[in-house]
């Protein structure tokens, strides 16, 4: 068996991060920078923290902002033809998620003309190229999206999200700067602080993981359960701390796949404009239960790193409560809804289950799985 681990070109973490983009701007000879970013970031002033280091150093750029949270077809075509006239021939993307899938798409359509209709790329896209040079700089510590392989677009017309799986989308650098994190509302933080522990949770359960991820699983997950709550306050320390597991769960996830956490978040995502880290947070412990018997021993290990005592003397039963119990009380503690009552409507379920049934993350869940129970696993939350 052959393990694979694709990663960033380089990564840069830590406060001030963000004044390593001029020099890698320079070592690579990048000529001018197309900014892809959202109108939230430019309020926030994230933006303009990366316009000001390329001012310094005197590089030129052009800012593109039309992107929406969970991040449409429109968004990435009116991206192309933006980019298509900017001069640009590099990208930095900065955001959430939502800005970096977008820069994504557009860096990969850009030089993979062949593939102009963003929904050719669902799923393991079989491009030729490797995308236009992303520099991502990230906003908030959840998706991690700056060290993977995938995005996420929304087909807004038939109410589904779709994820593209492209080693050719790697951005080539990554910034970690908790200092861009700091803007984040008390809501975005815990929503996106989930989105990172599903992750962690879900790579380090996913059929394909092994060892060398595991260890960024778990470590992330330990990190998460310690720092979460802290950086939910603003707490510097806890903000650091929280970009790192971000982004050690996205080196595990995108190199092994999740499961139907995220199966079932997306189409909530498409279908109610959900938060995805919200939508994650209320589905995670649900179908933690849901797969714990096929997770072997994994749980007494997640417990741990919640920091539980004694899970060696516990039984299978007992450790596997344990660890659903611990992010049940995570979840509780950073205001995240119980249920998706007043979320999700009933009358949508064959068609959100159907489409959850059908995500690329399906076949990475450690139990598998067919339509009816996902809908038992849905109507649990109702
Ligand atoms: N590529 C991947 O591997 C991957 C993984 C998981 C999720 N996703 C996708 O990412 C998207 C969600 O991304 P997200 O959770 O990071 O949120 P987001 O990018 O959608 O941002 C949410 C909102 O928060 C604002 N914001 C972001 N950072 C901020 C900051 N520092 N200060 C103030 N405001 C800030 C944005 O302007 C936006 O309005 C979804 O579409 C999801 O499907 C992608
Ligand atoms: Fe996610």
């Amino acid at each position: 068996m052959v393990n694979r681990i694709i990663l960033n070109e380089v990564s840069y973490h830590g406060f001030g991060a963000i004044e390593s983009i001029s020099s890698e701007v320079e070592k690579n000879k990048f000529k001018k920078a197309f900014i892809c970013t959202d109108p939230g970031l430019i309020k926030a002033g994230a933006a303009k923290k990366i316009t000001d280091v390329l001012d310094k150093a005197n590089l030129e750029y052009l800012i593109f902002s039309d992107v929406q949270q969970n991040p449409t077809i429109e968004n990435v075509k009116a991206g192309v033809e933006k980019f298509k006239e900017s001069g640009a021939d590099y990208i930095i993307a900065i955001g959430g998620g939502s800005a970096m899938d977008c820069a994504k798409a557009v860096a990969i359509i850009i030089n993979n003309p062949e593939f102009s209709d963003v929904r050719s790329l669902e799923g393991v896209a079989d491009t030729k190229n490797k995308c236009v040079p992303i520099i991502a700089v990230a906003t908030t510590a959840g998706t991690a999206a700056e060290v993977t392989i995938n995005y996420v677009i929304t087909d807004a017309q038939k109410n589904r999200k779709f994820v593209c799986v492209d080693p050719h989308d790697m951005p080539i650098v990554a910034i970690v700067d908790p200092g861009m994190m700091m803007t984040m509302p008390k809501e975005l933080t815990a929503a996106t602080g989930m989105d990172a522990l599903t992750h962690a949770i879900e790579g380090f359960t996913t059929k394909a993981a092994w060892e060398m991820t595991d260890m960024f699983h778990l470590k992330a997950i330990e990190l998460i359960a310690k720092y979460l709550r802290k950086a939910v306050e603003n707490d510097k320390e806890a903000k650091e701390k929280m970009a790192l597991a971000s982004y050690l769960a996205g080196m595990g996830f995108s190199n092994v796949g999740l499961g139907i956490v995220h199966s079932m978040a997306h189409p909530l995502g498409a279908f109610y404009g959900t938060p995805h880290g919200v939508a994650n947070a209320i589905i995670l412990p649900t179908v933690m239960e849901y797969n714990a018997e096929y997770t072997g021993e994994k749980f007494r290990e997640i417990a741990k790193a919640f920091g539980i005592k004694h899970t060696r003397k516990m039984t299978p039963e007992e450790y596997r409560k344990a660890a659903v119990d611990a992010v049940k009380q995570l979840a509780h503690d950073v205001d995240i809804p119980e249920n998706l009552k007043g979320i999700m409507d009933i009358k949508d379920l064959d068609f959100i289950a159907e489409s959850a049934l059908n995500d690329v993350c399906t076949g990475g869940n450690p139990r598998d799985t067919n339509l009816e129970e996902i809908k038992e696993l849905y109507k649990k939350l109702l």
